[in-house]
């Protein structure tokens, strides 16, 4: 059974315009407390009705906000017979320009959008990121459907989440009244009944709010489920593992079995400055040990920053849980980790005239013959090199090779490839492998470059804009019974895909690409509803003020005259 400890929660809701009053103002006020509580909401993705209320309620309060929408809601004017094309019927979908929530009020908060394929890809990621429970709002069919598959899936033991129906003007009444006849009649065993449990009038007016008490309710529910015994009929992990089939997710293991368990971390560079968002947000990564972790996301992402976190190098925000072989590594530093970044390359002592045999002896070579010289073999490096007199590519080679000496428990690897010759680099990932075979090593690598990195990794984590994008790691190659690949684009499953304008695209380049498109169409609108309008580009440049720099140079301009 899968369970996810961050402080979130599910809000199921309609989306149709026009609602009563009383239904869009208990939205607001749940969006509102979710944020206060400093909970994330996770929602339908959509920014009318119950659902444009709620997300709206809880960025306008400084909270997180993640909608999930599948990619033809994204992409696609309102279809006719909607309620909200006829409300509108010449403008398109607001849930869609582009594949963003158009959120109307981006308020204090960071909105998020995750694109899927379909509505089964959507629900089982909202209900993997509903860390302590579902919340129903009125709403239609969909919201039926939605609620009732939640409580389903905690009877039958998928997950162990409680569902909490908020019984505004008695919408929900009629679904009380029917549990209770299918409990009457044998169809819902008693003790059940209460896996869905009713938010009314009476508890808004003493919690101080429908918002509060909803809340109140979801953490109430979610200890009665945690302390029952026989909630959910089967062990869905077992029966997978009967199938040959790998268990899900790792939320079960034990966290000394895991080397890596980052749980909702947070880093901000400078916590004084409220203007600059923090570097990492909400960030989540469970690894098991033997696995093969690639970090992709664009530029800034955070996947530095995330890596330097992992090495114990930077303390990280209050709240935040970084465990490595089950110790904090700022403050019980486990041994056995490796980080290998690409700064090294610049400080100064690496390009003084040192031999490299005497350089590799000096950080303990010696002790480590037997992997010295295997290393030196794959790397390919002259011992008689000297440290100033050599290539980047060399040098870098000798950094390798002295990081990957001392056998290594969990490995960091900054982009340090990036240098490399095709030929070492190849033989150099055969090594790294082998090492998570035989020694059961754990390795996370941040990269830019994914050639020959189709068979690499065992597990992918897209990085956008300082989080991770999925709560566990994506299994490589994707299978579609991982729920985290419902983030994938559809490039990830393609065998032949290579048909955009990276030619020889592998799976693994392709799904970059797209995520990387994605993240750049997530930041423009971003932008676009936050009012400050471009921040990168030709369009920000232009908006800039004539500066200091400029005016200097085009008086003192000597290169106009210049013969070229
Ligand atoms: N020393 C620093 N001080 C303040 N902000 C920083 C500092 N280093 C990085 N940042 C910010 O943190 C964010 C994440 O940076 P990080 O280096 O982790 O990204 P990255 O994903 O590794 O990018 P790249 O692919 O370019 O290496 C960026 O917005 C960056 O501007």
């Amino acid at each position: 059974m899968t369970q996810t400890t961050t402080n979130s929660v599910c809000v199921f809701c309609g989306s149709s315009p026009g609602l009563k009053p009383a239904y869009m103002d208990v939205a607001t006020d749940l969006g509102r407390a979710i944020a206060q509580a400093d909970w994330t909401l996770v929602y339908g993705g959509g920014a009318k009705g119950c659902m444009g209320a709620v997300s709206a309620g809880a960025s306008a309060s400084g909270g997180h906000v993640v909608g999930v929408i599948p990619r033809v809601m994204a992409s696609k004017p309102m279809p006719k017979g909607h309620p909200a094309a006829a409300a509108a019927p010449a403008a398109a979908s607001t849930e869609g320009q582009g594949p963003v929530v158009a959120n109307p009020d981006p308020g204090a908060g960071r909105v998020e959008t995750i694109i899927v394929q379909d509505m089964h890809e959507r629900k089982a990621l909202m209900a993997k990121r509903s860390g302590l429970g579902f919340v129903g709002l009125p709403g239609g069919f969909g919201t039926f459907e939605e609620v009732m598959e939640m409580v389903t899936w905690t009877q039958l033991g998928i997950h162990r989440k409680p569902v909490v129906l908020i019984n505004v003007a008695g919408f929900w009444s009629p679904v009380r009244a029917l549990i209770g006849n299918a409990v009457s009649d044998g169809f819902i065993p008693g003790v059940n009944s209460n896996l869905v449990s009713f938010v009314e009038e009476a508890d808004a007016q003493r919690a101080g709010g429908w918002g509060k008490a909803t809340l109140e309710e979801v953490q109430r529910s979610n200890e009665r489920l945690k302390n029952r015994a026989d909630a959910g009929y089967w062990d869905w992990n077992e029966s997978k593992e009967a199938s040959g089939q790998k268990p899900q997710a790792l939320a079960d293991t034990s966290v000394e079995q895991r080397s890596v368990d980052v749980r909702s971390l947070t880093y901000a560079f400078n916590k004084e400055d409220q203007n600059n968002p923090p570097a990492l947000e909400d960030c989540n990564l469970a690894l098991t040990r033997g696995s093969r972790c690639l970090l992709i996301g664009a530029n800034g992402a955070g996947k530095s920053t995330l890596l330097r976190l992992l090495a114990g190098k930077r303390l990280p925000s209050q709240g935040s849980h970084i465990l490595v072989f089950g110790k904090d590594v700022f403050h019980d530093a486990p041994r056995g980790i490796t980080y290998l970044g690409t700064e090294w390359a610049m400080n100064p002592v690496v390009r003084s005239d040192i031999l490299v045999s005497t350089f590799l002896d000096s950080v303990g070579g010696y002790r480590h013959k037997e992997r010295r010289d295997k290393l030196l073999d794959i790397l390919d490096v002259d011992t008689q090199w000297r440290m100033h007199a050599i290539s980047d590519g060399e040098r870098r080679r000798v950094q390798l090779t002295m990081g990957l000496m001392e056998p290594w428990d969990l490995l960091l690897l900054d982009e340090v490839t990036v240098d490399l010759d095709v030929q070492v680099r190849a033989d150099l990932l055969s090594f790294l492998t082998e090492e998570t075979k035989t020694r059961g090593a754990t390795i996370i690598y941040a990269t830019h470059i994914f050639d020959g990195l189709q068979t690499f990794p065992t597990h992918v984590v897209h990085m956008r804009h300082g989080t991770t994008t999925t709560g566990e790691p994506i299994s490589w190659p994707p299978s579609r019974s991982d729920p985290q690949a419902a983030s994938l684009p559809p490039q990830a499953f393609d065998q032949a895909s290579g048909k955009d304008d990276s030619d020889d695209a592998s799976q693994l380049l392709s799904t970059a690409l797209a995520w990387l498109r994605e993240d750049k169409v997530v930041r423009l609108e971003r932008e676009r509803t936050s009012g400050k309008g471009p921040t990168r580009g030709a369009k920000a440049a232009q908006q800039d003020q004539e500066t200091d720099s400029e005016r200097f140079y085009s008086k003192y301009d000597y290169s106009q005259n210049t013969t070229r």
